[in-house]
């Protein structure tokens, strides 16, 4: 039987079992009322509250006055009485002008800078410290060979990855190489069957916003299949049956990330509040032993989440953003304190210490035009081609204690 044409079905069609105008009226007051329960928790829990403001298509200006931008920081003036400069243990530049590049004049007046937000105890902030070309150095590996097989992409399970990594497809295609009518060209979706890799980000946070079904799996062109990969991990995997760090999947972790994340730990040892925390891990027993690099295309999300699996929550967690900004919330221990939106540009590093190791964090907004010149398809021809459209994270970290 058709529905009343009378009755209005914002929540769908109502079940085929209920046959009576009446019946559905009363179904209806019970959607409603589920959904404004739904809508009142969302609206009294302030993360998620914070979070929709900077997912809404126009950023209301209220939220937006009270972004932290890294890129302010370094000009004295706009520290507030919430955020505290701090002076690092090394000048990362001087120490590693191989991972940082060279120090310069630029450089100088602000080495060995970094920041603290008063009410997020233990998150460290370090504005960009890599030069330019050193950024391009870092992009360049987050698309090539840090996302070969065998590391383990999003795509794995739903898509037959090329052996040597869809960077390398893309690359063919846009030299002219590779064409339409080539049999490598289109990536076709793995049997519904065949179970996903159980990996440690097949959670619906890191799905982003854009998720695989099987059903709508389609085969794919080499940007396509590029511009779907969300996330690679390094190093130890995590597995999703046992919820644990697996000890027997271990790949090795690429070296250029052990020495940067080492690198930024030692900076960091001894930083803190006058009165208050302060970061006493010490740089030489950081082992970079799990990653994530995070692609992220201009609409994508990353909900809020802790990252709490790893069995050493004492080591820090090194996270570094290039690309286009974004809108960063961190919080606190649970969602129900007011989190800070941060506005992280190309570059920027951050340090999880101490508590804010468990805090709640989530990316709720990618910005449009925020892409620094260098990185894009003018200046940088073929990743920057990539980059146009994208922001990458790169974070590292300790897993077990030793
Ligand atoms: O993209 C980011 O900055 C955060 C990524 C993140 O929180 C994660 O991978 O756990
Ligand atoms: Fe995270």
């Amino acid at each position: 039987m058709g529905n009343p044409p009378d009755v209005e079905l914002p929540f769908g069609p109502p079940p085929p079992h209920l046959k009576s105008k009446r019946q559905i009226r009363f179904w209806q007051r019970q959607q409603e009322e589920s959904q404004a329960k739904r809508q009142k928790k969302i609206d009294q829990d302030p993360f998620r509250y914070v979070e929709r403001c900077f997912k809404a298509r126009a950023i209301p200006p209220s939220a937006m006055a009270k972004v932290v931008h890294t890129t302010q920081l370094l000009d004295d003036s706009h520290c507030s009485d919430v955020i505290v400069p701090v002076t690092l243990a090394i000048d990362l530049r001087q120490h590693c002008s191989a991972l940082f590049g060279p120090p310069d004049t630029q450089w100088t007046p602000r080495a060995r800078k970094a920041y603290l937000i008063k009410t997020i105890p233990g998150l460290i902030i370090i504005p960009n410290p890599f030069t330019e070309s050193a950024q391009r150095h870092m992009i360049k590996h987050c698309l090539t060979d840090f996302a070969e097989p065998p590391n383990v992409s999003s795509l794995d399970g739903h898509y037959e990855r090329p052996a040597k990594g869809v960077w390398d497809l893309y690359e063919r295609h846009c030299q002219g190489q590779l064409t339409s009518d080539d049999p490598d060209y289109y990536t076709v979706p793995v049997k519904s069957n065949q179970a996903p890799v159980p990996t440690m980000y097949q959670d619906d946070t890191h799905n982003h916003t854009h998720k695989t079904s099987d059903a709508a799996a389609k085969r794919l062109s080499p940007t396509d299949l590029l511009r779907k990969q969300r996330w690679i991990t390094l190093g130890y995997q995590y597995n999703w049956q046992t919820k644990e760090y697996d000890l027997e999947h271990g790949l090795p972790m690429p070296d250029l990330l052990d020495q940067l994340s080492k690198t930024i730990v030692s900076a960091v040892q001894g930083v803190g509040l006058a009165d208050g925390w302060r970061n006493d891990y010490p740089g030489d027993q950081f082992k970079a032993e799990a990653g994530v690099i995070n692609y992220y295309q201009l609409r994508d999300a990353l909900m809020a989440h802790v990252d709490k699996s790893e069995v050493n929550m004492e080591a820090p967690l090194v996270s570094a953003s290039f690309g286009h900004a974004c809108i960063y919330l961190i919080g606190r221990t649970t969602k129900e304190t007011e989190p800070i939106p941060l506005c992280l540009s190309s570059g920027d590093v951050i340090v999880m210490t101490g508590q804010s190791r468990k805090a709640y964090h989530g990316v709720p907004r990618i910005l449009e035009q925020t892409l620094p010149s260098f990185l894009d398809s003018q200046h940088w021809p073929l990743y920057g081609g990539y980059m146009d459209q994208a922001r990458i994270n790169l974070n590292v970290r300790q897993v077990f204690n030793k």
